[in-house]
């Protein structure tokens, strides 16, 4: 009996591929099926859908280890993410920071009296919208020397800094998400997770079971993407498994940190202005440490929910607050580090940091509190289907870096939170960008017909000619059907639409070596149509260099 083939089934090209199935995926997905693109493919690389929205049942709850809120409500536009929380009726509970200012404790458990620990926030703040004011001004003049900011010196003022820059706060900054949506942030305290969003997004346009698990094979999990090739007419993806998939088009949905590490390879290699782009924008690493307690013995209460540890060490263990709110009875406290923190407790054993946050609790609560009975530490940093958290833009605005991370390459488009112009970094900038790319990707490809259409009258006469030409010259019909005229609005290979014009003639010598006697006009015709496709082409690429200063052409 023959043993069955190792080799796995080739699949049939789709229209479309989509890498990574976070919000930002699963959303460009949705908009391109129900456009009607019914053959579109999603790899995951893990076993799950949500990516960075990832809920874990811990202690008898469920806890979020990435998203946990939907940040910017109450404003004046809605927050999409907070229509869909509810439409599905998820739970939720509002966090209110502004307490947590007056519930710092320094290293002998002692609380800084409130009016010291208020007027030190508010001059934190102060300082920082003064520097960001000062920045502003520097950028718009054109001035690269800006007053040094007062440097935090004390466990206090370190920790107040830690909470102002290292948390998002409406008070210091002005981001698109506080500005539109408002200040106001709800916490997930639903045993589904705020990843049943995502299950909710994905039942919308994949098929499941009646159990809600995704049946769908257009979604494939465990699909490690590591190459991909694109040239001018699609790109063949490459997984770890050793399949391959073809397409038309691609969209990229993975983190800034993933194509920032050497996870996916690209054939040929991304442009060098994308890549300074993908270099040059930053990460931030966000942990939150869950801890689980027989009993609680930290303060409860309305105004108690979160409380600060000042330490002489910048973000050690800063920022804590306790579950209670949430899910009374529960006895979990989550502590949140940040960056250099974050990758040093990724680096070491969970016991370790279970001692370190214990002591940090013993310095504030005293020594006869419980030990910790659990912990959960997420790592981001090591996980290489992520390796951040999100993408950290500067503050003033850098647009041309945006475009950059923005801009497609060929038949690659990019999508994520990292490329959300008013909101990288959160939920709703991931499904709102996942809209957008597949936008995009549907108007490119309406181009492309109307210029298919343009070209196929000319496809089929200079097929034609060449055949009356080669038969003339060597009896052989046409090998390759590319036209000379399709090669001059088709994408170079290093993706930018037409920015070489070939040169016809030298790319038909045997169609001008003899013409047929009637193809003469045809030629004419021919050229003509060119010259003007050529014409728009070079349109298509003024545009984009405008769009793109640092594209090299
Ligand atoms: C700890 C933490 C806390 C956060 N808190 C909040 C918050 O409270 N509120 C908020 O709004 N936002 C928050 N965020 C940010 C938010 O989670 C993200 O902005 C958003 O989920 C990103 O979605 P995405 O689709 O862009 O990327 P992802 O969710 O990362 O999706 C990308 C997908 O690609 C997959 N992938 C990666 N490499 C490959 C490969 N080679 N082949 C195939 N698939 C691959 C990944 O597995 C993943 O599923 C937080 C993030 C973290 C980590």
């Amino acid at each position: 009996m023959d043993s069955p083939s190792r080799i796995p089934a080739p699949t049939p090209r789709s229209t479309a591929i989509v890498v990574g199935a976070g919000f930002s995926g699963l959303s460009a997905a949705k908009v391109l099926v129900e456009s009607g693109l019914e053959d579109v493919l999603i790899l995951e690389a893990t076993d799950r859908i949500g990516g960075r929205i990832h809920k874990q049942e811990f202690g008898g709850v469920a806890v979020e280890l990435g998203a946990g809120w939907i940040v910017g409500v109450g404003g004046r536009e809605v927050n999409p993410v907070l229509e869909m929380v509810a439409r599905s009726g998820l739970r939720t509970c509002l966090s209110d920071y502004s307490n947590a200012r007056y519930n710092i404790y320094d290293r002998s458990g002692n609380i800084f009296p409130s009016g010291i620990a208020g007027d030190s926030y508010n001059k934190a703040v102060e300082t920082a919208v003064q520097n960001l004011k000062c920045q502003t001004a520097a950028v718009r003049e054109l001035i690269k020397v800006v007053e040094p900011s007062t440097t935090p010196k004390t466990p206090m003022e370190l920790a107040i800094d830690f909470i102002l820059h290292d948390f998002e706060m409406p008070e210091v900054e002005p981001l698109s998400t506080f500005l539109d949506f408002g200040e106001r942030e709800l916490m997930v305290i639903d045993m589904r997770g705020y990843e049943h969003l995502l299950h909710r997004l994905a039942g919308d346009f994949l098929s499941s079971s009646s159990e809600g698990k995704i049946t769908d094979a257009r979604l494939q999990l465990n699909k490690v993407v590591r190459e991909i090739q694109h040239t001018r007419n699609g790109v063949t993806v490459a997984t770890e498994d050793g399949c391959t998939y073809e397409a038309n088009y691609l969209i990229l949905s993975v983190s800034i940190g993933v194509l920032k590490s050497d996870l996916i390879s690209f054939q040929p290699s991304l442009p060098t202005w994308k890549q300074e782009a993908i270099e040059d924008i930053d990460v931030t690493l966000y942990t939150k440490i869950f801890l689980k307690f027989p009993y609680s013995f930290w303060p409860s209460g309305p105004e108690k929910e979160f409380f600060i540890y000042a330490h002489e060490r910048r973000g050690y263990y800063t920022f804590w607050q306790h579950m209670e709110n949430a899910y009374p009875g529960s006895n979990i406290l989550v502590v949140t580090l940040t960056n250099e923190e974050s990758k040093r407790v990724e680096n070491q054993s969970d016991e370790e940091t279970r001692k370190e946050a214990m002591q940090v609790l013993k310095d504030m609560f005293g020594p006869n509190i419980p030990e910790a009975t659990g912990i959960l530490v997420p790592r981001w940093w090591t996980n290489r289907f992520q390796r951040c958290s999100y993408s950290n833009y500067p503050m003033i605005p850098n647009h041309e870096l945006l475009q950059s991370i923005q801009a497609p390459i060929g038949r690659i488009f990019f999508t994520g939170e990292h490329t959300s112009a008013r909101f990288s970094g959160y939920v709703h900038g991931a499904y709102l960008s996942g809209i957008d790319t597949a936008k995009a990707v549907l108007e490119e490809m309406k181009k492309k017909e109307n210029e298919m259409l343009l070209i196929e009258p000319l496809l089929a006469l200079t097929d034609s000619m060449t055949l009356s030409q080669t038969d003339a010259v060597s009896g052989d019909g046409p090998a390759d059907r590319v036209s000379p005229v399709v090669a001059v609005n088709a994408d170079d290979d290093d993706g930018h639409a037409a920015m070489k014009t070939p040169n016809i003639a030298d790319q038909r010598p045997a169609l001008q070596s003899n013409p047929p006697p009637d193809a003469n006009d045809a030629l004419g015709w021919v050229e003509r149509a060119a010259a003007s496709l050529r014409k728009e082409s070079d349109e298509v690429v003024a545009t984009q260099k405008c769009c793109l200063p640092v594209c090299s052409a």
